[in-house]
C-alpha cells in the first residue's frame, strides 16, 4: 500500500516536497495542511514553476485546515508527517499541533532551517522516529498555492539523535528512498548535524542581511565592495561555533564555496525565506537560525560579535511586525 503522507505547513517548501512525493505516491495519499492558501489549494490544488523540474506543474492533494481534520479524513495512520512550517516558538508548539496525526510508528520529518530545532519533538515523541532534514531549495510562494523554485534541489537527512535506534535509522532511509524514487536528490547521513551547521553558513549570513536591506543576495553584493568580506566574516564566526562542537569540516573552504555560489548567480539572485517573511510582515525564524547559534557560542565561550549584532537587529525587525507600522 502507498505510504500515507501528511504535510504540516504547505507553503513554499511544503508544496514542493508534496509535489515531489506525488511523483510516486497517489495524490489521494498525500494530505496537506493549509492556512492562508487553503481556499486556492482546496479549489485548484498547487501550481509550481521550477527551473529544474519544469513549469506549470500542477497537483491536487487532499487539503485540510487542521491536523485533527486530516486524521479524520484518513482511513489509515500517517507513515510520515513532514513539518514544513517555519521553526518558530509558538503556543501550542508545532509538536503539540501535529499530535492527532502521530501513531506509534509515524516518522516525524522536519524540513526546516536552523539548529536546535528538534528538542521539542524528541520530548513530546520519545518513541517515534524523528528525522532531521535541511534542504537547499530556493522557493517562494508568489501567490496562494503558486510556487516558484529555482537553481538547486538537495536535501540532507539523518535521525535525531544521530545514535537513534535502528527502527529510526530504517525510517530515515525509507524517507530518503521515497524522495529519490520520486526524482529528488536526498542524501542520508549518520549525523546530519554537520550538514545543519554547513547550511547555517548560508542562512545566518544571507537571510538576515537580505531581510534587513530588502535586497536579494546577488543584488546586495553589488551595493558595496565590502559586502563579500563582511559575509565571509559572518560565515567564519559560524564556523568557529561549529568547530567548537566538533564539526571541523565547517570551515573557511566551505565558506568560500557558499560565497562563490551566491556570487555566480544572475542578478538579482535569490530571495531568502527571511526576506520573503519581511516583505510579507511575517514572523521570521530569528531564534532557530541565529539566536540558537549565539547561545551555543556563549556556552562554549566563542566570541561572535557580528552574530550578536545581526541577532539584535533582526530580532528588532521581527518585533516591529508585531507592533504594526511605526
Ligand atoms: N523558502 C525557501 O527558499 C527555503 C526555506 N527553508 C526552510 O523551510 C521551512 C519552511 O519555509 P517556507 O516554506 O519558506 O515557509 P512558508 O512561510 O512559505 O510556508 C510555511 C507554511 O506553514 C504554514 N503554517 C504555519 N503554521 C501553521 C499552522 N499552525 N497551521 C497551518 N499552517 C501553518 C503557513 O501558513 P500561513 O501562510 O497561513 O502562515 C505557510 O503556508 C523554514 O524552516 C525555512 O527556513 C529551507 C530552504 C529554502
Ligand atoms: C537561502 C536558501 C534559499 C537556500 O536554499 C534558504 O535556505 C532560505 O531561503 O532560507
Amino acid at each position: 500500500m502507498a505510504p500515507r503522507i501528511l504535510v504540516f505547513g504547505t507553503g513554499s517548501v511544503g508544496a514542493v516536497y508534496a509535489w515531489v512525493l506525488s511523483q510516486t505516491i497517489p495524490a489521494t495519499s498525500i494530505t496537506t495542511i493549509c492556512r492562508s492558501n487553503y481556499d486556492q489549494a482546496s479549489k485548484d490544488g498547487f501550481a509550481i514553476d521550477s527551473t529544474i523540474w519544469g513549469n506549470n506543474l500542477k497537483f491536487k492533494p487532499v487539503v485540510a485546515r487542521t491536523v485533527a481534520e486530516a486524521a479524520e479524513k484518513s482511513d489509515q495512520p500517517f507513515d510520515h508527517v513532514l513539518v514544513c512550517s517555519k521553526a518558530l516558538n509558538t503556543t501550542p508548539s508545532t509538536a503539540e499541533l501535529i499530535k492527532p496525526a502521530i501513531s506509534e510508528t509515524t516518522a516525524i520529518v522536519l524540513i526546516q532551517n536552523g539548529i536546535g530545532i528538534e528538542d521539542e519533538y524528541a520530548r513530546v515523541y520519545p518513541n517515534n522516529p524523528l528525522i532531521s532534514t535541511l534542504t537547499y531549495l530556493p522557493v517562494t510562494q508568489v501567490s496562494p498555492a503558486v510556487i516558484q523554485h529555482r537553481e538547486v534541489e538537495l536535501l540532507h537527512a539523518g535521525t535525531y539523535p544521530a545514535d537513534a535506534p535502528s527502527p529510526s535509522k530504517d525510517a530515515a532511509k525509507k524517507f530518503v528512498d521515497l524522495l529519490t524514487a520520486a526524482g529528488a536528490t536526498a542524501v542520508l547521513h549518520d549525523d546530519v548535524q554537520e550538514e545543519r551547521w554547513a547550511k547555517l553558513l548560508v542562512n545566518v549570513a544571507w537571510n538576515p542581511v537580505c531581510a534587513l536591506t530588502r535586497c536579494r543576495d546577488r543584488a546586495f553584493i553589488n551595493t558595496n565592495n565590502k559586502v563579500l568580506p563582511f559575509i565571509k566574516d559572518v560565515m567564519m564566526e559560524v564556523c568557529s561555533v561549529a568547530q567548537a562542537y566538533g564539526y571541523d569540516n565547517v570551515n573557511e573552504q566551505l565558506a568560500h564555496h557558499h560565497i562563490g555560489r551566491a556570487y555566480r548567480r544572475d542578478l538579482p539572485g535569490v530571495q531568502p525565506s527571511m526576506m520573503a517573511d519581511t516583505l510579507a510582515g511575517r514572523e521570521m525564524e530569528v531564534d532557530a537560525i541565529i539566536g540558537n547559534v549565539v547561545k551555543r557560542a556563549r556556552a562554549k565561550g566563542v566570541a561572535v560579535p557580528l552574530l550578536r549584532t545581526i541577532y539584535l537587529l533582526v530580532n528588532g525587525l521581527n518585533a516591529s511586525f508585531a507592533v504594526g507600522n511605526p
